[in-house]
């Protein structure tokens, strides 16, 4: 989101004088020649290619715009970008709506997808001319903001005269192409306003920041299947609009890199797509995630000076992972196919989990609604999807809305939808709302102590009477869904600081899961063998080595099985064909070094609620501990300990409750 300091009038690209201008249209106008060397060098080559397209000063400014199904098919086309570009416009036309400014936004052909702002000031034909589906290619409307900045693939202030044509003179603008993560072309953002230049100054490097933010968050939306970083040399510009990103394989490679990045490095774009990380900057890939994971932040050196990085994204990995439905249409819902493991799979011997799986699975079949607690990457979402599998409504839909993704103005209309009309740029047939897709089927709703407050009223409304009427009014919709939501944020907290509605947090919450951290899992063996089995390609039989076992039990995994899926993905891939366990010369130094480090210990990593009784604790960890490396056989774990069999079940009795 851009932030809105002040206005400033940006002098230094207003070196030609109003007069001089004036000077030059007259010159054309009388000799039919463009002066040289009087205009800006960008105005003067842009005249010169409107005067070569058959263009004069006098040229018609109503053309014909695009019919209503045309602009539907080409918004279609736009979505994403139309999307993206929401929370921006809104704040560009609420700041700058006072002074007349519009804000429009086009396509790569320079065709209007919608444009917000004030229109009254405006001759007739500049407002037909100004409407959606309406073409200021430059060819078809002389030198104007979208078309040139197409043309010279550059930002661009045109002021008031510089304008080709003589009908918009009274026009002043400021346009800046959007690109996709490749440099390729998307569109163009632009704050125009009827000012003569002095009164009105459009604010080129608000509109610049702005598409800045757009590009961003369409890069995040893009690169779900990747690793995302965002990169600065400054830690207060990591997820600024000034970040640079990179979407990277799991191995390190560089996918795809925005335009800052390749500016903060020094470098082109064509430089660091395909490299690896660790040619650029010297750092393992997996080495970096764990210090992500670990301490939120990484550190990327190259010879031009240090970056900080932070971790924008991580891949929801499972093979075949739902994704929900990009463009939801009112008429047909593509079902579809949804892996997650089955409930017993997925509780391992774990008691709690078990406990929690049979209870999510009860309330689910009461119809009560489900919330599921737990740290980051402990596997909330996959639970969900578990307990949709195998619940009643499994042949269903299971709808994913993650509340804090989405901009705070998107969230309403995302979850509810709108009727065909329901404001100016809604969607010809409407659109039908994430409620509504998860008709006979489960909405998951993650992170929900992100949602909006205002929009809590409507979901708690929505949940008590189970009943949605869409935006823009229409038949109401009678809903037959589950709901299952999850937070990693602690909801009661938020409840008391009032962030959180007590009344929704109390509908929700029906059976409130707690999935244990990992480090507090009972069978993280057993877990550790199970998923490097789900993750090895080929049913290729590979194991780890006994002493890295030891380690890894050990370790307090910050990042949960995110965390894990990480490490062992990446030492699956650096394994030779003809190896078969994995041991610490396919683990990075950096992470060797946080297993055998003191603050890697799980017994360092006690919650604090636990921390009183600590000689007590401290016996169950090493209890659990000794179990898991006896693989769970009672004997042996009583054996090593040095206490009877019946003393063992008594503790680990204590253990499970
Ligand atoms: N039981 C499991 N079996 C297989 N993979 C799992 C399991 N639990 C978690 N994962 C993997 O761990 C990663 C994180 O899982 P998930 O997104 O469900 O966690 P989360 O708790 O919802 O995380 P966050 O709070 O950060 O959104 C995913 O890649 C998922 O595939």
């Amino acid at each position: 989101m851009i932030s809105i300091m002040k206005k400033s009038t940006d002098s230094t690209h207003f070196a030609d004088p109003v007069n001089l201008v004036k000077d030059a249209r007259n010159r054309l106008i009388e000799e039919g020649e463009v002066p040289s060397g009087v205009l800006r060098s960008e105005i003067e080559d842009s005249w010169l290619r409107s005067v070569n397209a058959g263009l004069n000063c006098e040229s018609p400014l109503d053309l014909e715009n695009l019919s209503r199904d045309r602009i539907d098919d080409l918004r279609d086309k736009n979505r994403g970008l139309i999307e993206a570009a929401h929370p921006e416009i809104k704040q560009l036309v609420d700041y700058f709506r006072p002074d007349g400014g519009l804000v429009m936004l086009t396509d790569e052909s320079a065709t209007i997808l919608k444009i917000k702002g004030e229109t009254q000031n405006l001759d007739s034909a500049t407002r037909y001319a100004l409407e959606p589906g309406a073409n200021w290619g430059e060819e078809l409307r002389g030198t104007n903001g979208p078309g040139t900045a197409i043309v010279n693939c550059s930002p661009q202030m045109i002021r008031g005269n510089e304008h080709f044509l003589d009908s918009i003179g009274y026009l002043s603008c400021c346009s800046a192409p959007i690109t996709d993560p490749k440099g390729e072309l998307l569109g163009v953002l632009d704050l125009t306003s009827p000012t003569d230049n002095r009164d009105l100054p459009p604010n080129l490097s608000l509109v610049q920041q702005a598409v800045r933010s757009i590009e961003n968050r369409m890069f995040s939306g893009q690169f779900q299947q990747h690793i995302v970083l965002s990169v600065h040399s400054r830690p207060e510009y990591l997820r600024s609009s000034w970040q640079g990103l990179l979407a990277l394989e799991l191995d390190g490679h560089i996918h795809a890199a925005n335009e800052q990045i390749c500016q903060l490095l020094n470098r082109k774009r064509s430089q660091l797509v395909g490299r690896n990380l660790e040619e650029l900057f010297g750092v393992r890939p997996e080495a970096l995630l764990t210090a992500l994971h670990r301490k939120g932040r990484g550190e990327l050196r190259t010879r031009g000076g240090d970056f900080y990085c932070e971790l924008l994204h991580f891949p929801n990995s499972l093979p075949t992972s739902y994704k929900a439905p990009l463009k939801p249409s009112r008429n047909k819902l593509a079902p579809v196919p949804l892996n997650a493991p089955p409930l017993n799979e997925l509780a391992g011997q774990d008691p709690r989990l078990q406990k929690g799986v049979r209870m999510g699975s009860r309330a689910l079949a009461h119809e009560l609604p489900v919330l599921i607690q737990g740290e980051t990457g402990t596997g909330k979402e996959v639970m969900a999807k578990s307990l949709h599998l195998d619940s009643r409504r499994s042949s269903g839909p299971f709808i994913a809305v993650n509340c804090a993704s989405i901009p705070e103005g998107l969230i309403e209309s995302e979850l509810f939808g709108y009727r065909e009309g329901a404001f100016t740029g809604s969607r010809k047939g409407g659109m039908i709302g994430r409620l509504e897709q998860a008709q006979n089927g489960t909405l998951f709703l993650d992170e929900i102590g992100d949602m909006p407050l205002a929009l809590q009223a409507r979901l708690l409304r929505v949940l008590q009477e189970r009943i949605i009427a869409p935006l823009g009014g229409g038949d109401e919709i009678a809903l037959d869904i589950a709901v299952i939501c999850a937070s990693h944020r602690d909801l009661k907290a938020l409840v008391a600081e009032g962030l959180f509605r007590e009344d929704l947090y109390y509908r929700l919450n029906g059976v409130c899961l707690r999935i244990p951290s990992f480090r507090d899992r009972t069978d993280k063996k057993d877990f550790i063998r199970y998923f490097l089995h789900q993750l090895t390609p080929d049913g290729r039989q590979i194991d780890i080595a006994p002493d890295m076992m030891k380690q890894l039990l050990a370790y307090n995994w910050p990042g949960n099985i995110r965390q894990l899926e990480t490490i062992l993905r990446v030492a699956i891939a650096f394994m030779e064909p003809d190896e078969v366990q994995i041991d610490s010369c396919h683990i990075s130094d950096d992470f060797l070094e946080e297993l055998n480090s003191k603050s890697g210990l799980s017994q360092g990593s006690i919650p604090p609620n636990q921390a009183c009784g600590t000689l007590k604790n401290s016996e169950l960890l090493t209890i659990q501990q000794v179990l898991e490396e006896n693989e769970g056989n009672i004997s042996a774990t009583a054996n090593e300990l040095g206490i009877s069999r019946a003393t063992l079940y008594r503790k680990l009795k204590q253990i499970e409750e």
